[in-house]
């Protein structure tokens, strides 16, 4: 299509072309002798223990999942944090596999033995699917925040200026002929050769792709060449992987290596962005929505309301304002950050700018629910304090009267994280109500106090702790006054809870959505009842709003 929308008003629909138990390679994937595999590793010809038989399979596939395992495939047999991949030879045999990859050999499959098989993935995943990076022109975006509300704007920048696009984001991947929910931020490698290998094979031409540091730590996009790649920003995340704040600056900055990528597009109003702009060794071009006159693509008189965003945009050969219905102030950086790259990309301005001034919404990301309600009332992403710190200060300018915010911490995540979120919306927000998100097997109890506690420190806003998220919710309206501002945050898109080796259906959006219409058909608030040890008000009295 060309005229770029939103996944909102999105004209593909889902058909289950899933990688995993409904995986359909694309009938392309060509047959590739495991001698050749040995070839692409730089093995030398029988190094490592081979088939017994001295046969020479023919590999048509690769997974990592045995439960995905399909006729003919590699199955790559990886170490993990609760089990080897070794330990699922059997039914990966049994499913058909033709070979293996793993650390170690496998009973009864031809192995390919490396010492790290996790790094030799993407290369051999790219090389069975003839290097699908190399006919597309695929743009990724990296990035504590703001990676999937820019691979957003580059689809749809890609789409209006006519190409034939596919995107693969924390929300959904999308080719021009499927589209499916994410399963994480940047799918593990022989899915992502797979979806660049149907891309190719369905005539797009290029494709916009979210790379979080998990992706590139875990070297699930070796093998994939970038056109161009964006930076937005580097906070504090991930540290439960990465260790710490220099590791994970590490890895993002490893997309922008030269065998990675061509051209490296670098918001400069980052600290980490301008160190990053000082050290690559690929052409780069900056951006700055602070308008920092030395970046190449910068913003100035941003205006931004609760129904849209404009700003003046300069940058070579344009100076026009562009009006964006995405929310928020930081939603222009990505905007600058999506255009700067599509026209290092060679794109014209003009009708990438058209998509963008399309989009509706990036689904989860500061999304208005109207009910008639006499407050605003939104649903957002923001997970950590640098999200926080810019969602919450522009909600602040949206109101004369409170900011309440409904906020929890994701379990078996950086613990170093939840105090500092309570914290922060407390300082922030002027009524925090911390609740669920997913625990997994962490003590949710343990998780609410340490947001809690966080909050409780900044001794500024009034806390209460209430442990069911649908409560929580209809306590933030129930709380609400004409002229509020209520954000429900940490979840956005993101429709489950996981609590305890159990998933549950939970969508923010719908769950505010009903405490509105319930607020709009019993007239003042529908009242929660909290036991009283589950309300804390470490302040009761609000600062002015001016002062903040
Ligand atoms: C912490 C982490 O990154 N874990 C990854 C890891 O899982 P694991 O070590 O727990 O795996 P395991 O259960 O021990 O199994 C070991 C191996 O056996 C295989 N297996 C397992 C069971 C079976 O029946 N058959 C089988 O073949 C598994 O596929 C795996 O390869 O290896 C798996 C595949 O090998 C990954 O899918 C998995 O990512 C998990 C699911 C994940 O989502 N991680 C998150 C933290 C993540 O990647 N997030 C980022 C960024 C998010 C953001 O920006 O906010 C993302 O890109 O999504
Ligand atoms: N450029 C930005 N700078 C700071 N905060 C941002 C920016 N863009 C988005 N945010 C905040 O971060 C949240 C997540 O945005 P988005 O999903 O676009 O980023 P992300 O990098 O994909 O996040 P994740 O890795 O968690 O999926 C938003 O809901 C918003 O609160």
């Amino acid at each position: 299509m060309v005229g770029g929308a939103g996944w909102l008003n999105d004209p593909v629909t889902a058909t289950p072309a899933t990688h995993g138990p409904h995986r359909r390679p694309p009938p392309s994937t060509r047959a590739v002798a495991l001698s050749e595999l040995r070839g692409v590793l730089g093995l030398p010809p029988g190094a490592g223990p081979a088939d017994p038989s001295g046969a020479d399979p023919a590999v048509r596939g690769v997974t990592l999942d045995s439960r995905h395992v399909l006729p003919g495939d590699l199955y790559a047999a990886l170490p993990g944090a609760r089990h080897h991949g070794a330990q699922f030879a059997g039914q990966a045999r049994a499913s058909g596999a033709a070979a293996a990859l793993s650390d170690r050999p496998l009973p009864g499959l031809p192995t390919l033995v490396v010492p790290d098989p996790r790094a030799v993935l993407g290369p051999l995943a790219a090389h069975l699917h003839d290097h699908p990076s190399h006919h597309l022109e695929v743009y990724g975006v990296t990035g504590t925040n703001g990676k999937t509300s820019t691979t957003h704007l580059l689809d749809a920048g890609l789409r209006s200026a006519g190409h034939r696009t596919g995107m693969i984001s924390g929300i959904r991947v999308r080719t021009p002929e499927w589209s499916r929910p994410a399963q994480r931020t940047t799918p593990e490698a022989p899915e992502l050769q797979e979806t660049l290998a149907a891309l190719r094979e369905q005539g797009a031409t290029s494709a916009a792709v979210e790379v979080s540091s998990h992706g590139l730590a875990l070297h699930r996009v070796d093998g994939t060449r970038f056109r161009a790649a964006v930076f937005t920003n580097l906070g504090r995340d991930h540290l439960d992987l990465h260790g710490d704040q220099e590791s994970y600056f590490a890895a993002k900055a490893s997309l922008f290596a030269p065998h990675r990528c061509a051209l490296a597009v670098v918001n400069v109003d980052d600290a980490h962005g301008r160190r990053l702009a000082a050290q690559v060794r690929v052409p780069v071009t900056t951006f700055s929505a602070a308008g920092r006159r030395e970046a190449d693509w910068r913003a100035t008189e941003v205006r931004a309301d609760a129904d849209r965003t404009s700003f003046r945009l300069l940058g070579p050969g344009t100076d026009r304002r562009v009006r964006l219905h995405l929310l928020g102030t930081h939603q222009v950086d990505n905007a600058l950050g999506a255009v700067a790259a599509l026209h290092a990309g060679g794109l014209n301005v003009e009708d990438v700018l058209r998509g963008m001034e399309d989009l509706t919404a990036v689904s989860g990301r500061l999304q208005r629910i109207d009910e008639g309600q006499p407050f605003l009332a939104l649903v957002d992403y923001a997970h950590n304090v640098a999200a926080q710190r810019r969602l919450l200060p522009f909600l602040r300018t949206l109101t004369g009267g409170r900011l309440v915010v409904v906020l929890g911490a994701t379990g078996e995540r950086d613990p170093g994280k939840r105090g500092p979120l309570g914290r922060t919306a407390a300082q922030l927000g002027d009524v925090v109500i911390v609740t669920d998100e997913s625990p997994h097997d962490d003590d949710p109890a343990a998780l609410r106090e340490a947001v809690a506690g966080g909050a409780r420190g900044a001794a500024s806003a009034q806390v209460h702790v209430e442990a069911d998220r649908d409560r929580a919710i209809r306590l933030a309206v129930s709380l609400a006054d004409p002229g509020d501002v209520v954000v429900v945050s940490g979840r956005g898109h993101d429709g489950q809870l996981v609590a305890g080796g159990r998933t549950r259906a939970f969508d923010d959006g719908a769950r505010l959505r009903a405490a509105l219409a319930q607020l709009a058909r019993g007239g003042r608030a529908p009242t929660v009842l909290l036991p009283e040890d589950q309300v804390r008000k470490s302040m009761v009295a609000r600062p002015p709003c001016s002062s903040r």
